[in-house]
């Protein structure tokens, strides 16, 4: 069973848009999670253009569900996350004026520094994934950091995926057998969607979790999000 947690960073774009407090984040995620989603994600950026530090420590005692902080492990984001002591805490090696996450870690060339700060994480019990493309070396790299789980980025799959490639995921597939015989657990994310999701589900094995935010915000639009996220759910089972 894979799990799907709702990355609700686009609800708090559509609130900062204005400046207020609309759409609330907080009752968002809380309906979120009536519907049935299995845990809530953020993705704080420095520049707090969506979600912010504040809304993530709000978020921690009302969530019911599995709550997931990514970031770019810069010092502003360890502390946070030592503070707010998600389930999860993933690792994405964000550039500077990158308009969203753009690529995977380097788990060789970094794999001093994910050891020192994944094993900071496990030590406060918090449980550890960092986002890699589906490349075989960069998982074994990220086996030899001691994560616990990595999140394969899957923006590459769903741009293949709409051109019709049907080996979209073979390289997904390919790496979540290697991760698994690794030890380690196995998300996904990025530009998942009602289109792609059950070819991906279908393709992988051992996939634990998908974090799922641009594109469910966005079909909610049109079916609202109880219905999206029930879709979703029938799909992932
Ligand atoms: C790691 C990942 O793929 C997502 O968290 C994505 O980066 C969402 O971030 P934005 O909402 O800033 O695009
Ligand atoms: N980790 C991926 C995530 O949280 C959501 O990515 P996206 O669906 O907004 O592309």
């Amino acid at each position: 069973m894979t799990k799907l947690s709702v990355n609700i960073n686009k609800i708090a774009t559509l609130r900062n848009a204005r400046g207020g407090d609309v759409p609330n984040v907080l009752e968002a995620a809380r309906s979120i999670e009536s519907f049935g989603a299995e845990g809530i994600t953020v993705h704080p950026r420095p520049d707090e253009r969506h979600i912010r530090y504040a809304d993530a420590r709000e978020l921690k005692p009302i969530l019911k569900t599995e709550f997931n902080i990514e970031g770019k492990p810069i010092q502003q984001f360890i502390d946070l996350v030592l503070e707010v002591k998600p389930a999860q805490v993933t690792l994405v090696p964000d550039a500077e004026d990158a308009i969203t996450s753009n690529a995977g870690w380097d788990t060789i060339k970094h794999k001093e520094y994910l050891k020192e700060v994944i094993s900071e994480f496990n030590s406060n019990g918090i449980r550890t994934s960092i986002f890699v493309d589906p490349v075989n070396e960069m998982i074994k790299g990220a086996s030899e950091t001691g994560t616990n789980r990595i999140e394969l980025y899957t923006e590459s799959f769903a741009v293949d995926y709409a051109k019709g490639d049907k080996n979209a995921a073979k390289a997904y597939a390919e790496c979540a057998v290697l991760a698994n015989k690794l030890g380690l657990g196995i998300n996904a994310g990025h530009d998942l969607s009602l289109q792609n999701i059950k070819f991906f589900k279908d393709s992988v094995q051992h996939l634990d979790e998908v974090s799922i935010g641009h594109a469910l915000i966005s079909e909610a639009l049109y079916m609202g999000l109880e219905k999206t996220i029930q879709q979703y759910l029938k799909l992932l089972k």
